[in-house]
């Protein structure tokens, strides 16, 4: 049976006017409206039998022998299975089961691989990855968890995967290129349910790896919805017309949505409208907006990185559909050549992209870059060494477990934390937070580590503790750009050599009070962050000027621009962040010391606005001043105003990717560059957290997000 017939015959219902499977220019395939299509109206009805999922110990008890075998089987034997990887067994199953399946119609709509995803890269292509938070280590994370996990399952009921079970079970080496019959079923099957699935979380629609955790406690769903998921993303709102709603039976009734066209088909035997007994859901899609004959449907899988898309889906948003406006400038011409060329910049930019489409300029404002807590410990302690104050190894261990007692950094495994850079909080504070702690003397840690212990968040404006100097400048961090400080609950501080009877309890914020105190630590933490930041910039094996010249060139297709676009986006990110702590310094050298500490403040009332404002004189004065300080804490002289953060970077030693001035067509690429690196403006927050499942396979999976889908109304 063909798709819309089997759809129907089970209830469900589709636009007369869509065209489900048809093939776009691209060869990519898509749902486009046949004729013009109003707001508003019904695209898809699904009702919740015709998906496929693991239901929960409610549902399961409802209807116990609605579900397939397979779903049963797993429910009993392998109930610790995450979601993901038992959604992909109940598909395998449905698949190697051919025109016996339910769900036969469906599986026939499937294309034959994700191609683009990850799981189909080859290891050449994935070298391109490296550096990027895409890089994989270790094995084929696809091939160990068929190893570990599916393969014993498919051995033990031939009945359930027939022809899938090896003869042998596969080696711990097996790769890609050593498939047997059910490692490529696997592959194909978390390849699909990896691009297609909808997340549903009990208490919310979740679209990342932290509230996906929470599955674990019973909430979280993973649905495959046939004919829903044959519609495509994108991130432009401007393009986008339809969205997804989950309804109940009553509102399904009272939206009319159950009750049959005149001519519509009969849906399942004995039923009297659309929908039968025991289903209690409906997916609905509607048109957001109207639909013009020929146009694609087109929704949005959520706000999603470059890396996130491309791990999760296989792909990237069209380079020309991105705010055009705005990368017309970015990698394309600079302003100066395309002024000489007089011409059409537009297609000067497509021109010389090579792709045809004037991709030259792509930004994606939800791009995110990840910061080892690595990185920043291996920076903080060379710092410190190469001004003579070697942090010693206790002391070091001390930090960092109070960081991971404090919410700073993750408790299980604080060496294995990530810090996450978005571009709209390009320095987000638990870094800025650990940059500090790692910085500071030990009389300084021992005060803090005090005071956060006993500190009541209510006693702290902002629940911000504030060692030293700084306790006078609680409550001011904001002044200077801080964050509010969080004070989510934190574990209790594990026992350390150094114990205090006072245990952190709260999650450790320090702002900027600290750095508004005193602009020696200042410089060390914005210098500290910039070597950071630059030691990620430096894991890339490319530059920027590589990645905008690959980008540019006709050459540059398929995977390979795939991952520039990805590694582009990561260090957009990281450039940002470099201006965010340069502009920090100087608002901390400038505006800060114009806002200055509590006592400042105290002795400007009387002085008004013109304190605000410093004469070239009192600055030269502060300059003075600044510079044995500076001196007694091994700083140096202090980099003028002028001065960039890639130079500042390099005298501290790290050395930058500053220019070094060059020809004419270096200067158009640096010009590009720092479009493109300028930063993003828009952006939404991103998880990258592990997951804690049986199998494991979650944290690969869910480390992109899966398509938004909406909670019952
Ligand atoms: C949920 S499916 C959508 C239906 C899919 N196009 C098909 O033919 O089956 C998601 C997959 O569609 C493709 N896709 C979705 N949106 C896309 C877009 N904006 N550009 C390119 N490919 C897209 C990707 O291959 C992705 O893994």
């Amino acid at each position: 049976m063909d798709f819309p017939p089997w759809l129907r015959s089970r209830g469900g219902r589709i636009h007369p006017e869509l065209d489900l499977f048809h093939t776009l220019p691209s060869g990519d395939r898509g749902v486009i409206a046949r004729s013009d299509i109003a707001e508003g109206e019904l695209l898809l009805l699904l009702p919740i039998d015709c998906a496929i999922y693991i239901p929960t110990d409610e549902e399961f008890k409802k209807h116990p022998n609605d579900f397939p075998d397979a779903v049963r089987y797993l429910r009993e034997a392998h109930p610790g299975l995450s979601p993901f990887l038992a959604t992909t067994l109940v598909l395998m199953s449905e698949m190697t089961r051919g025109s016996v399946s339910p769900w036969a119609a469906y599986v026939a709509t499937l294309p034959a691989s994700c191609p683009d995803c990850l799981l189909n890269w080859t290891e050449e292509e994935k070298l391109e990855l490296k550096g990027t938070s895409l890089e994989q280590s270790g094995p084929d994370p696809a091939v160990d968890v068929y190893r570990r996990h599916v393969a014993p399952i498919l051995a033990c009921r031939t009945d359930l995967w027939p022809g899938l079970a090896a003869k042998e079970p596969p080696a711990a080496e097996a790769t890609g290129a050593t498939l047997d019959a059910g490692l490529a079923a696997f592959a194909r099957a978390a390849g699909l349910v990896q691009s297609r699935a909808f997340h549903l979380e009990a208490e919310n629609w979740v679209s990342g790896a932290k509230e996906i955790a929470h599955l674990e406690n019973g909430g979280t769903q993973v649905f495959l919805l046939p004919g829903i998921d044959m519609i495509n993303h994108s991130h432009n709102p401007d393009r986008r017309n339809a969205h997804l709603e989950r309804l109940n039976v009553a509102q399904a009734a009272a939206a009319k949505l159950l009750e049959r066209e005149p001519g519509e088909e009969d849906a399942r035997e004995g039923a009297k409208g659309v929908g039968v007994r025991g289903v209690e859901a409906f997916f609905v899609m509607r048109a957001d907006k109207p639909i013009k004959a020929g146009e694609e449907v087109l929704h949005t899988y959520g706000n999603l990185s470059d890396a996130q898309l491309l791990q999760t889906y296989g792909f990237l948003d069209s380079e020309d559909d991105f705010f055009p406006a705005q990368f017309a400038t970015s990698v394309g011409p600079s302003p100066k050549k395309r002024a000489n060329a007089g011409g059409n910049q537009t297609a000067a930019a497509a021109g010389a992209s090579g792709d045809g489409g004037g991709g030259d300029g792509y930004r994606n404002p939800y791009n995110a870059a990840l910061v080892p807590w690595t990185a920043v410990e291996e920076v903080c302690v060379g710092l410190l060494k190469s001004m003579d104050q070697a942090l010693p190894a206790a002391l070091r261990r001390s930090k960092r477990d109070f960081l991971a007692a404090a919410g700073v950094l993750q408790s299980a495994a604080p060496e294995a934390t990530q810090f996450v850079l978005l571009a709209q909080e390009p320095l987000p504070d638990e870094l800025m937070t650990a940059v500090q702690v790692l910085l500071m003397t030990k009389d300084e840690f021992q005060e803090l580590r005090r005071e956060f212990g006993s500190s009541d968040p209510k006693s702290t404006p902002g629940g911000r503790p504030a060692p030293g100097a700084a306790r006078k400048a609680a409550g001011k961090g904001a002044k200077a750009g801080g964050k509010a400080a969080a004070t989510s609950a934190a574990p209790a501080a594990p026992g350390d050599s150094d114990n205090t009877p006072s245990q952190p309890h709260k999650k450790l914020s320090l702002g900027t009070a600290l750095l508004e105190e005193d602009e020696d630590f200042a410089e060390m933490v914005c210098i500290a962050s910039l070597q950071i930041l630059e030691s990620c910039m430096e894991r890339y094996p490319s530059s920027v000027k590589d990645d905008v010249r690959l980008l540019r060139s006709a050459e540059c297709r398929g995977r390979q621009r795939l991952a520039v676009r990805v590694r582009l986006g990561e260090k957009d990110v990281l450039q940002t962040a470099k201006k965010a702590v340069v502009e920090l310094m100087k608002r901390l050298r400038d505006g800060g010391a114009a806002e200055g500490s509590q006592d400042d403040d105290d002795d400007d009332d009387d002085n008004g606005e013109e304190e605000e404002v410093e004469s070239e004189d009192e600055k030269e004065e502060d300059g003075q001043r600044r510079a044995p300080k500076r001196q007694r804490r091994g700083l140096g002289a202090p980099p003028s105003e002028g001065e960039d953060a890639d130079k500042e970077v390099g005298s501290g030693g790290r050395g930058g990717n500053g220019d070094d001035g060059g020809d004419d067509d270096e200067d158009d690429e640096d010009e590009a560059a720092d479009g493109l690196l300028m930063g993003s403006d828009d952006s939404d927050k991103v998880g990258y957290g592990a997951v804690d499942y049986d199998d494991g396979i979650g944290e690969a999976h869910d480390r992109g997000k899966a398509h938004d889908l909406p909670k019952d109304n």
